[in-house]
């Protein structure tokens, strides 16, 4: 047998995905704030963060460090995943207030926000916050639903 094809024999497969692992590579989480009434919520949150550390998904978000978005980004950069903020610049002293963690972009406005968020996501979830959070959710929703994207929103 020749050296060549005792090699491809020999090759192994590459091993199967680890069940941590998961088809999403970074996922875009929108939530409150603030951190809510229940600490259920703050729960929440933290738990979300750890599970993505788990399956290996870094995150996407809109930047802030305070609430339930700072507990979430937290969690997933203490776990070593990357952490993407994004803030419309204008905006910039007043959402970041405390330390932020990972990398943080700066884009025009809100709409440009909304649109690198949903463009940087392979998928997008919601946790419990007030408007800014709803706002966010249904205009992904809606995207959906005008084919705009197909990606999941849970
Ligand atoms: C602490 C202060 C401002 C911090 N605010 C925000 N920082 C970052 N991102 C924010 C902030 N407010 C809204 N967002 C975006 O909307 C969602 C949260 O809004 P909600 O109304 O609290 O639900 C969140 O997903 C962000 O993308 C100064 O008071």
């Amino acid at each position: 047998m020749e050296k060549q094809e005792e090699g491809a024999l020999y090759s192994t497969p590459s091993p199967p995905p680890s069940p941590s692992s998961s088809r999403f590579k970074r996922v875009c989480v929108f939530c409150g704030s603030s951190p809510g009434k229940k600490a259920t919520y703050q729960l929440a949150a933290i738990q979300l963060g750890h599970l993505l550390v788990e399956r290996n998904i870094d995150l996407v978000y809109g930047g802030g460090s305070v609430g339930l978005m700072g507990l979430v980004s937290q969690a997933v950069y203490n776990g070593g995943r990357h952490v993407l903020g994004v803030i419309p610049r204008t905006l910039m002293p007043r959402e970041i207030t405390g330390e932020t963690v990972g990398e943080v972009r700066a884009v025009s406005g809100m709409h440009q926000r909304k649109a690198e968020m949903a463009r940087q996501a392979d998928a997008f979830i919601a946790l419990p916050g007030g408007y800014g959070t709803l706002e966010e959710l249904l205009e992904v929703i809606t995207w959906a639903q005008l084919g705009i994207h197909d990606k999941p929103v849970c």
